[in-house]
């Protein structure tokens, strides 16, 4: 294959505490594009992005090309967003905010409820997008679109109940009630590993609230946004209401607009715990009301009291599921020292039936990691684990043949604390096996981190449950069960995992204000 490499997409970001370097070397083809079928292919939407309701270019003209993980090959243009083009988005939803706060709950219901339909009308193309740009099999990339849509039937059912309070004064003829309010303008900030869930579970509570938002896509996976925003445009919703906007190599300065412009009033954002620190700093230049869902490195526990074949079932979902590119996947998986071998073993007999390869390629369990920087990290963290003594039994290796992007689905046994993957999330197809001996040591274990998200372990001890599920330092536990995601249960960390919680009955408020108004003199016996 004729091949070059190039730098495209390098910036730094620096804050005191953090330095980060983020580029992207990648493989630019000179193959043709391998174009997958839409049934409608309006729904690709490049050379532009959605502000206003209207599709348009960056003023500069610039663009950036994200490519097909799988290949390799250039999806399309995407218009390179900067800090003029955000202020005209930000400029956008400030004027239809006036407007489309005073919308009633039930107006906003009924316009979610159709996007939602019009979603899942369409669920084929967007995950055929999905995959396109993520890489994630097609079975899973239509799990996402379900998974995403949910979003929007949710809120769509929240939006007409907004209730307030009333409540007993201290003083007497003083009347006491709250109502809800949108916040007013939200930023809202999104990665690439679920391109259409994240998005919905950011704008499906904003809308619901009555807030007018601007979406930053992901630079890696902005087409699925954008076919979600032509999907919102057909459903008629007023202009202004929605931007969706990206930038690659100009992100930082879009984020310091973000972060910083007097009118918006929310910034949520789903990244990385280092992107999260930079972000919340420079919005307190303006005290942002902020909600972040960070990066993980979640404990999965097995007891020895534990059915081991739902252990198995459980590891197998959390730490495999997108080829391990969840915030929530297993991290650090502890097993009882008494059925460490067994759980090991059939374990890796179940990772050995995986099938890695494209995702469109039928049968094709796990697809490709996002990019070289991800497999760079994967492999860096086998390597490191083995240098210092533990054994890979199960993969542990690249696999050039499928393409630059794909790892082979990993196993590793005699994991100890000082290797990197105990203390860093790997974001990967990587399962690091810990032996412990007692209940004590292992939560020990599991809150010995700087992060706080999800945390799962396996037991039939109905004490044990209680007692380890309230002990575990996280914000979402999975008791006998890998699979935690649900639109209607609250998702989000605690500690550096970030604040804030999406989904459920709670996600609404992340972008609603309460205002208290006292009524004096009320309640005074008639003057006859
Ligand atoms: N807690 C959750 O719900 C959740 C969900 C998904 C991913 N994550 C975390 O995200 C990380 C993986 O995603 P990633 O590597 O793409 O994260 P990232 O922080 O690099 O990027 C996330 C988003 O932030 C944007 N971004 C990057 N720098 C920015 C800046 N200076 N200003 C504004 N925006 C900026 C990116 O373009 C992208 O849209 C992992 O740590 C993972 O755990 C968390
Ligand atoms: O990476 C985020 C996890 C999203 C989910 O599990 O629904």
């Amino acid at each position: 294959m004729n091949t070059i490499f190039k730098i495209i997409g390098r910036y730094t970001i620096r804050s005191s505490s953090h330095n980060f370097t983020i580029s992207s070397l990648r493989k630019a083809s000179s193959m043709p594009h391998n174009v997958p079928k839409l049934k409608d292919q309006s729904l690709l939407k490049t050379n532009v992005a959605y502000v206003n309701g209207e599709w348009v270019k960056a003023q500069s003209g610039k663009t950036f090309e994200p490519e097909d993980p799988s290949s390799g090959k250039i999806i399309g243009h995407v218009p390179e967003f900067d800090a003029a083009d955000t202020q005209k988005a930000i400029d956008a939803a400030y004027a239809a905010f006036p407007s489309f706060k005073t919308t009633t709950g039930r107006e906003r219901s009924k316009m979610l409820r159709k996007w939602f339909d019009l979603m899942m009308e369409n669920a084929e193309d967007l995950a055929t997008i999905i995959t396109w740009e993520n890489g994630k099999p097609l079975t899973d990339a239509k799990g996402e679109v379900t998974s995403a849509a949910n979003f929007f039937e949710w809120f769509s059912e929240e939006a007409p109940r907004c209730y307030g309070d009333t409540i007993p004064a201290s003083i007497p003829g003083n009347r006491i009630v709250t109502i809800k309010e949108p916040i007013g303008v939200c930023g809202l900030i999104t990665p690439w590993n679920f391109p259409a869930a994240m998005i919905t579970r950011k704008i499906g509570p904003a809308f619901a609230a009555g807030c007018t938002v601007v979406a930053k896509s992901p630079g890696e996976t902005p087409f699925t946004a954008l076919a979600i925003a032509e999907l919102g445009h057909r459903v008629g919703i007023p202009k202004g209401v929605i931007n969706i906007i990206s930038s690659l190599d100009k992100t930082p300065e879009v984020g310091e607009l973000m972060t910083t412009s007097p009118i918006i009033k929310k910034v949520s954002f789903t990244g990385s715990t280092g992107v999260g620190k930079l972000l919340m700093k420079q919005g307190s230049s303006t005290l942002k009301k902020f909600s972040f869902e960070l990066g993980g490195n979640a404990p999965f526990i097995v007891f020895d009291d534990a059915d081991l074949d739902m252990a198995v079932a459980g590891a197998v979902a959390s730490k495999f599921r997108s080829s391990g590119q969840t915030c929530v996947c297993a991290n650090r998986i502890y097993v009882q020292s008494t059925i460490y071998d067994s759980f090991a073993e059939k374990l890796a007999a179940k990772v050995k039936e995986f099938k890695v390869g494209g995702g469109y390629t039928e049968g094709v369990t796990h697809g490709p990691l996002i990019h070289d920087r991800a497999i760079s990290k994967v492999d860096a963290h086998v390597r490191d684990a083995e240098k210092k003594g533990a054994k890979v039994i199960q993969g542990g290796q690249k696999l050039p043949d499928l393409g630059s992007n794909f790892f082979q689905p990993t196993i590793i046994t005699g994991m100890t604390s000082e290797m990197d993957l105990a203390s860093e999330e790997t974001f990967g197809p990587v399962a690091g096996l810990f032996k412990f001996e007692t209940e004590d040591e292992v939560v020990k274990l599991a809150n010995d981190s700087e992060v706080g998200l999800a945390g799962y372990f396996f037991s039939r001890d109905l004490q044990r449950i209680y007692r380890v599920a309230e002990d575990l330092e996280v914000g979402m536990v999975g008791v006998n069960t890998g699979l935690i995601s649900d639109p209607v249960s609250p998702f989000g960390g605690v500690k550096e995992s970030g604040f804030g919680r999406e989904g459920s009955m709670y996600g609404i408020g992340e972008y609603q204000t309460i205002k208290s108004i006292t009524y004096g003199g009320m309640g005074q016996p008639l003057q006859r």
